[in-house]
């Protein structure tokens, strides 16, 4: 099959997007990581742009990829001056990457409103900006801005373009919709009527301003294209570019297009995530292929499918990409889904009167206003419950709490426990500037000597929700904890009308989970 070269924009076109920014360090390491997983081409940067984007080039510049070329980004010289005397040619020969990208325009309103300058002007341009950096010995690849659009207005002058950069020596003619508003049906008419055997290598750039761009770059492919650009997330200006975590599963395993990355596929979630974390930022849940949500089943039926033939529910494994499955609780589910969490436990039926017992459960809770999705160590616990394996840490005496608040300064929380734990009776006291902090302290004080492992936990996160607002004062609340011992972590559920006995549902699940399910350390 025809092999396709991957053109990764990431560190480059995906800056461009809204609240997208990278260290200079996290640039070198996300190219390390693109480069591992198999992408040819890594745009960089724009040299002229920053004394950062310029030093990622001097560095990488000694550093070794074993599959990706990197690639300086930058347009063709300015109108009326000399290509050898343009401060971004100069910017990008200095770069001395192997590979360069220079963007030229190739929509005539373009030409004449924004550069201003006469077609001719435009091509001397193009032709003596891609000659300079091919006798300085990189590899040109010649991305046309507003490709599309040019092309419908002009289509004449648009093939002189492509024809002109090719005999000045690019080695990729990359047709860009700029604005994104190209729709699939014109992509694939524009690139059949091209002479693509008079022309270098077609390459396309999409965004995804009309939702295409994935669309977009896979018929271009089909039409002819053998050089695909976009980014990973498909982060980007505006809308974002085509989004590489879906073309290129869509390519190699759908296609069965030959790529560098073909065997390499198993890797492009941790590619996906590794990313987004470097930028701080949560991916899309429903990402395609890469999202925690691509292979999570939530209704009770597609569940039962997945139990019976998983095929018949998923348009490929998750673990082609690198992805999981995901059983997803909630009142929309079936005892199947049930069943595909005590099955580490035994084998069960649907006739099996524990999971009888825990799906009346469940579904009761979740009337109640429980969500067990987010919270599976509560969910957890109800099946050690329903089982008859749970073991309660401490049964609860009383406990007493209250708290202080003097004119202009913060209020604090004092606590006592009593409870009861492996048939004794202990007392705790806390202080804390809330009642949960105050609760947990009181907690661990009475405990803490005879269960050690409290110390090996902490509470990470605290969230409330309330589930009836109208209801005013008398409203339910929902709350979630989160927890860790530094190397897992979990969550845990409480509702009540009392914030306080929601947050001490939450809590002491929390520490009941531990204290049944962690592994000796
Ligand atoms: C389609 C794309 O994504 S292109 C990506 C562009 N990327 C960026 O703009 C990010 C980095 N850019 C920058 O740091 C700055 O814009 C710089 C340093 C490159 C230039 O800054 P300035 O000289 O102040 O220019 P400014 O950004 O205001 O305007 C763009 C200039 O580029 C020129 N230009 C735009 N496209 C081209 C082109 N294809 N060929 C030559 N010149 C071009 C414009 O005519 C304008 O020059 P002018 O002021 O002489 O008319
Ligand atoms: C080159 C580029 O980023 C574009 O035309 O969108």
């Amino acid at each position: 099959m025809k092999k396709i070269s991957i053109f990764d924009t990431t560190l480059r076109d995906g800056t461009q997007g809204v609240g997208i920014n990278f260290t200079l360090n996290d640039k070198i390491e996300i190219a390390h990581a693109l480069d591992e997983a198999g992408i040819d081409y890594i745009e960089g940067g724009f040299p002229l742009a920053s004394r950062r984007e310029a030093d990622f080039f001097k560095i990488t510049a000694k550093e070794k990829f074993k599959n990706a070329k990197i690639t300086a980004f930058g347009s063709t010289r300015k109108p009326g001056r000399k290509a050898t005397e343009d401060e971004n040619l100069l910017a990008l020969i200095n770069a001395e990457s192997p590979s360069v990208v220079i963007v030229g325009k190739a929509w005539i309103q373009h030409i004449t409103k924004v550069i201003k300058t006469t077609t001719l002007e435009n091509m001397k341009m193009i032709e003596d900006s891609i000659k300079l950096l091919v006798r300085e010995g990189r590899e040109v690849i010649f991305d046309l801005e507003h490709f599309f659009d040019g092309y419908k207005e002009h289509p004449k002058q648009s093939l002189e373009i492509l024809e002109l950069a090719t005999s000045a020596g690019a080695s990729s003619l990359v047709l860009c919709d700029t604005n994104g508003g190209t729709l699939p049906n014109e992509v694939t008419k524009i690139i059949s009527e091209l002479p693509k055997e008079r022309l270098a290598q077609i390459g396309v750039h999409f965004h995804n301003d009309t939702g295409c761009a994935v669309a977009n770059s896979i018929l271009s492919v089909e039409a002819g294209a053998s050089h695909v650009q976009g980014t990973i997330n498909g982060w980007g200006e505006r809308c974002g570019n085509a989004n590489l975590c879906t073309i290129i599963p869509n390519l190699a395993i759908k296609l069965d297009y030959d790529l560098t990355m073909s065997n390499k596929m198993n890797k492009l979630t941790h590619l996906s995530r590794y990313i987004a974390d470097k930028a701080n930022i949560i991916p899309e849940k429903n990402q395609p292929y890469v999202g925690t949500a691509a292979f999570g089943h939530k209704a009770g039926q597609h569940a039962d499918v997945i139990v019976k033939a998983p095929h018949l529910m998923e348009h490929i494994s998750g673990d082609k990409v690198g992805n999981e499955r995901q059983i997803l609780l909630s009142e929309l589910a079936g005892k199947s889904t049930i069943i595909e969490k005590m099955n580490k436990f035994g084998d069960y039926t649907k006739e099996s009167k524990e999971v009888i017992a825990l799906f009346n459960t469940l579904k009761e809770k979740e009337g109640e206003g429980f969500e067990y999705e987010s919270a599976e160590a509560s969910f957890e616990l109800l099946m050690l419950k329903a089982l008859g394996r749970y073991r309660p840490l401490f049964e609860l005496n009383n406990y007493h709490l209250e708290t202080y608040k003097t004119w202009g300064v913060d209020s604090k929380t004092v606590g006592r426990i009593f409870l009861k734990s492996e048939g004794k009776e202990y007392m705790g006291a806390g202080v804390g500037v809330g009642p949960v902090g105050t609760l947990d302290a009181a907690i661990r004080d009475a405990l803490t000597v005879y269960h050690p492992f409290l110390d090996e936990m902490t509470l990470s996160d605290y969230k409330v929700r309330v589930l009836n607002p109208e209801n005013a004062t008398k409203a339910k609340v929902r709350v979630f904890i989160s927890s860790t011992d530094g190397e897992i972590d979990w969550e845990t559920v409480g509702v009540s009308e009392n914030i306080i006995e929601a947050s001490w549902q939450a809590l002491v699940d929390s520490m009941e989970f531990y204290y049944n399910t962690r592994k000796t350390k």
